[in-house]
């Protein structure tokens, strides 16, 4: 582990990685957090707290750019740890190191030009009748160290230095990063390329800390630690759920930001079924079964109207997943979860199996399963709207457009809604898309929910319970606002100030002056 500027053996037990193509454990061992160890990385990271968070724009900006440098000097040995731990093709790791790098060096940029800091200035009016106005100036500050959880199916882009990490540092606060336990040493070289960031940008010591915990305990003690302010999660709704719980049962409550499940409604409507159901048919199986299904925004759900085009879609998907082959899962628990997820909706009496994938050899392997239903069963059966993770989707059969909307009505809240659309289609969905807005958090048209642009406007969030909060996003610049909270301040002398509310405005922001917004 990593705690502050020391390399530690955990003294709690120890943890070895499963290759899961082979199910082989690999070397070396990885020692489990006590709870004096948990101690002493929140320790430090509060002690580092307000000293990083007052760190210049420029300093952290360039702290965060070395993060990125650091992670790419570790080169191949990287690509090859995280590959063998994962099961994950070298494409996808090596674009998952991109990934992570590229969303470092963006929240930099974000970080130098300041509007984040939301600067707003309302001058003193001492004249005012019936009374006078104070001086108010208002900023946002960091909320305090967070607790990043690292998520099993993106060990580098939403792992050590992944979104949470990127956005919660951008923002001022330090982290105590809990490694998942199916990529330790992807974990360890990713914690080692940040330890070197902050001593060679001299940022203070307990800014990043990386533990490894077994089973619940070193997670549970991270998220009630007084020190800590916010969580970052991904992966299960058990496991999100139950860290809110700890969250909020604290003497001081803090927020968590978890992205848990979503099942992702595509909308097969009529005239783009009836123009192009074979193409659609093979794009959606492509989609599916990318990545052996291990995706938050795999399309799991498909919903449209019984009618020919709706069969000839069949056809062309049933025929594509029979040539769909079965790739490695990342941890033998999910290849089981997915094995018992995907028997539940093959035994269950109102559900058909369409077509399964090729069976593969080997342990660990995702055989991908397509299954069918009609809406009536849907709309009667709660069970049928949890999450399989991995390679398995559910199509329901409408009657009508009625039957699709109260569907939709029906639906958790999600990460996305897809819209496969022709013209003629537009009437149908504007009677849709309020009810898609509600559910949520990114609505998209002709295209696959899988794969997410790290950018500005990207809302990767939505309702419980793809996530605990929806009122964010965990990927993309808003991200940073999770981790930021208004201060305001009366009548300070101008020495007492944080510069970002100096009269002469030496940051050179975007500021609100008197509701007005300008450089000035
Ligand atoms: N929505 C999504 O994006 C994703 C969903 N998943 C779902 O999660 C399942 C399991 O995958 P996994 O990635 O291991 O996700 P988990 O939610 O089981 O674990 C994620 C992390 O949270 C920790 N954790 C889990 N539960 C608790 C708890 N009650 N208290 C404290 N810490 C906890 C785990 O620690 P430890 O391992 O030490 O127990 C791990 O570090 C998958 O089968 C899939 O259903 C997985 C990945 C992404
Ligand atoms: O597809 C992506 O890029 C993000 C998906 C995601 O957040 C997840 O699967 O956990």
């Amino acid at each position: 582990m990593l705690i502050g500027a020391r390399a530690v053996m955990g003294s709690n037990g120890s943890h070895k990685a499963i290759d899961p193509a082979s199910g082989e454990t690999l070397e070396p061992a990885y020692g489990l957090a006590s709870e004096a160890e948990v101690e002493a990385a929140c320790a430090l990271a509060w002690a580092a707290f307000d000293t990083y968070r007052e760190t210049g724009l420029a300093e952290r900006a360039a702290f965060l750019e070395a993060c990125a440098d650091e992670i790419e000097a570790l080169g191949d040995a990287l690509i090859a740890r995280a590959c063998a731990e994962s099961g994950l093709p070298r494409a996808r790791i090596e674009g998952g190191r991109g990934r992570t790098c590229g969303q470092l060096r963006l929240f930099a940029q974000v970080v130098r030009e300041g509007s984040w800091l939301g600067a707003r200035i309302d001058p003193a009016m001492p004249e005012r009748q019936p009374l006078p106005r104070a001086d108010l100036r208002q900023r946002m500050i960091a909320l305090g160290p967070v607790a990043v959880f690292g998520a099993s199916n993106f060990p580098l882009a939403f792992s050590v230095a992944g979104g949470d990490t990127a956005s919660a540092l951008a923002a001022g606060c330090p982290v105590v990063i809990k490694a998942h336990n199916a990529h330790p040493g992807t974990s360890e070289l990713v914690g080692l390329a940040l330890q070197k960031a902050v001593a060679r940008c001299a940022m203070p010591e307990g800014t990043v800390s990386l533990i490894f915990g077994a089973g619940t305990a070193a997670g549970t003690q991270l998220v009630s630690d007084a020190r800590i302010k916010a969580v970052g999660f991904t992966g299960s709704r058990g496991g999100g759920t139950a860290l809110m719980h700890v969250a909020a049962a604290r003497p001081e409550p803090i927020p968590v930001y978890a992205e848990m499940s979503s099942i992702n409604p595509v909308y097969l409507l009529p005239e783009a079924l009836a123009a192009r159901a074979e193409a659609l048919g093979k794009a959606f199986v492509g989609s599916l079964t990318m990545g052996a299904g291990q995706f938050c925004t795999n399309p799991g759900l498909l919903l449209a109207i019984e009618g020919d085009a709706l069969e000839r879609f069949v056809a062309a998907a049933v025929a594509a997943m029979h040539e769909a082959g079965a790739s490695v899962m990342l941890t033998p628990g999910i290849a089981s979860a997915y094995a018992a997820g995907v028997e539940r909706l093959a035994g269950h009496p109102q559900v058909e199996t369409l077509a399964r994938g090729l069976a593969g050899e080997g342990p660990n392997r995702c055989q991908a399963g397509w299954f069918a239903t009609d809406a009536d069963t849907f709309l009667a059966d709660e069970a049928l709207q949890e999450e399989v993770f991995g390679a398995a989707s559910l199509l329901i059969r409408c009657r009508d457009l009625d039957q699709m909307k109260a569907l939709s009505e029906h639906l958790e809240g999600q990460l996305t809604a897809t819209l496969q659309l022709d013209t003629g289609d537009i009437a149908a969905v504007r009677t849709l898309l309020p009810v898609l807005e509600r559910k949520a958090g990114r609505i998209l048209a002709n295209g696959w929910p899988t794969g997410v642009e790290v950018c500005h406007a990207m809302v990767h969030g939505g309702p419980f319970p793809a996530t605990s909060d929806s009122r964010t996003t965990s990927v993309g610049t808003r991200a940073i606002a999770r981790f930021l909270r208004p201060v305001c301040y009366q009548d300070l002398p101008e020495a007492l100030l944080p510069e970002a509310l100096h009269a002469a405005n030496p940051l050179g922001l975007w500021r609100r002056t008197d509701g007005e917004l300008a450089r000035a």
